[in-house]
């Protein structure tokens, strides 16, 4: 499939997924037009349904999705009809909310209201390290002071003083607290202040955050590490979640080593390694990684045995003789919701309801289509069912031209550098180097995206989050 067209001295896979004739399209300025199938997705695209991409079926150019539409689609398929659940969405594929420690809810969303279970604080408590103090100075200070955690002390009487730590029990009929650095010993024993002080100074007073039953969080609230500790803080254990999607990965292809070099015509699985890490810091609950080869039968047991809500395939997209995606999801009667969307790379990626309670993607095989196919149709499917927030769209100005494909969108990975965002090359379907070293992938419109010109960014979960942290 490398172009017979890619031009020696062009960036390495920057071209290779064009054929001559999508490469003269290129080149022919001004053939902006409306689109072959009316559709609208995004500006300025070239229209010219002739000359038809190769390798390509004639029905497949009908079938394919434009990508925005692909991932409206995969964001709408795992939402039914059924019960409102958290965020006010019908919860659909969606599992039935569970009760998880605070320990393992990091990056999940909140089922149920997070209502305090106490006051906060939930006792009169000193905000600074010095003296508690009732009535007017000087003070008489007691021998024993106060510290955090002990038991209820003594209450104060007018004239009298006792040092205290911050987050002790204020004792009764405090007036105020006096900071140590404002304060002073004379050589009677006798505590004076250096400052005015006002009436219940540095006291925190008991409910000063919330009341008991008082909602700290809505439904819906992604759970940071900030949302844990509030919780804590609030009197929780456990806290009502809407569980992590369960994926299924199952990695195709007779061609594929798990370890060694490269040899004879075989390659060392790239997917097998990059997927659950990914589907996992996008939330997921990666139950099962399988390989299945290019056994049709083994991939239709594989498929109807699953129980996860979402199964990924890779590779065995297209229409090659051992491709087969398409042929098992027709006999056991998938419904296909994305047949081919009009991306590059990656444009064979599929999107199949199995049953009203699970989905698949089929992933391309080549591994940048198969990244392109995971946040094209995996993330907001993914995002839907763990009921995460959309991340809002965002855009930066390219610092370098890319070329269009003719009809479709492309995705180039990009690093971001202050202001823009700077195009990597070896960006061919084949390739994982540009991705790589990317943050983010760039979303290119058919007829490109001059120098300077904003394009809108996909970023990669572990470019803002960190490796491991799935709260994005
Ligand atoms: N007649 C047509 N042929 C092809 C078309 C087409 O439209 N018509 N599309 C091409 C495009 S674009 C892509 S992308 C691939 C998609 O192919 P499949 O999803 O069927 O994938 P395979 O054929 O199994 O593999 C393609 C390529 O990727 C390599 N591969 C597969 N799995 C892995 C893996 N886990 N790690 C690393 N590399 C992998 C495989 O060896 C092949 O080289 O179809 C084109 N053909
Ligand atoms: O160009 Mo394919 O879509 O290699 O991904």
């Amino acid at each position: 499939m490398t172009a017979p067209g890619t031009r020696a001295d062009a960036p390495a896979g920057d071209t290779d997924d064009l054929d001559v004739e999508e490469a003269l399209a290129l080149v022919r300025e001004g053939h902006r037009e409306s689109r072959d199938d009316g559709t609208d997705d995004g500006p300025g695209q070239v229209s010219n349904p002739s000359p038809r991409p190769a390798g390509e079926r004639p029905a497949e150019r009908h079938r394919a999705t434009p990508w925005t539409r692909a991932r409206e689609i995969a964001a709408r398929a795992a939402r039914g009809q059924g019960p409102k659940g958290a965020g006010g969405a019908p919860t659909g594929a969606r599992r039935a909310p569970v009760s998880v420690p605070l320990g393992d809810a990091l990056g999940l969303v909140l089922a149920a209201p997070l209502d305090a279970l106490t006051d906060l604080p939930s006792f009169d408590t000193s905000a600074m390290d010095g003296w508690a103090v009732a009535g007017p100075g000087p003070w008489q200070v007691r021998e024993e002071g106060v510290l955090a955690g002990h038991a209820q002390p003594e209450p104060l009487t007018d004239g009298e003083a006792v040092r205290i730590a911050t987050g002790a029990r204020i004792p009764a009929d405090t007036t105020a607290v006096l900071r140590t650095e404002h304060g002073r010993i004379d050589a009677q024993g006798r505590l004076h202040t250096t400052r005015d002080m006002l009436h219940g100074q540095d006291i925190r007073p008991r409910g000063q955050e919330c009341r008991s039953g008082d909602q700290l969080l809505p439904v819906g609230t992604l759970i940071t590490p900030a949302v844990l500790g509030l919780a804590a803080a609030a009197g929780y254990d456990t806290v009502t979640v809407v569980p992590r999607p369960r994926v299924e990965v199952l990695v195709l292809g007779d061609e594929l080593l798990t370890e060694g070099l490269p040899h004879d015509g075989l390659i060392r699985d790239a997917l097998g390694p990059m997927l659950p890490p990914w589907l996992r810091a996008l939330g997921a609950d990666v139950v099962a990684v399988r390989r299945i080869g290019d056994d049709a039968r083994a991939l239709r047991k594989a498929v109807t045995g699953s129980k996860a809500d979402l199964i990924v395939t890779t590779g065995g997209t297209a229409a090659g003789p051992v491709d087969h995606v398409h042929p098992i999801l027709e006999r056991i009667g998938a419904e296909l919701l994305v047949d081919g969307v009009k991306v590059r790379p990656g444009h064979p990626m599929l999107l199949a309801r199995v049953t009203d309670h699970q989905h698949l993607v089929g992933l391309p095989g080549n591994p940048l289509a198969a990244v392109s196919g995971l946040l094209t149709l995996a993330e907001p499917l993914l995002r839907t069912l763990a009921a995460h927030p959309a991340p809002e769209p965002y855009t930066l100005p390219l610092g370098e031209a890319v070329q269009g494909h003719p009809y479709d969108t492309r995705l180039i990975p990009v690093v971001l550098r202050g202001d823009h965002a700077t195009p990597l090359h070896y960006n061919g379907p084949a390739m994982l180097r540009g991705i790589a070293a990317a943050d983010a992938l760039a979303v290119v419109p058919p007829g490109g995206t001059r120098q300077g010109e904003e394009a809108e960014l996909l970023d990669l979960p572990w470019a803002t989050a960190g490796i491991g942290v799935c709260f994005t």
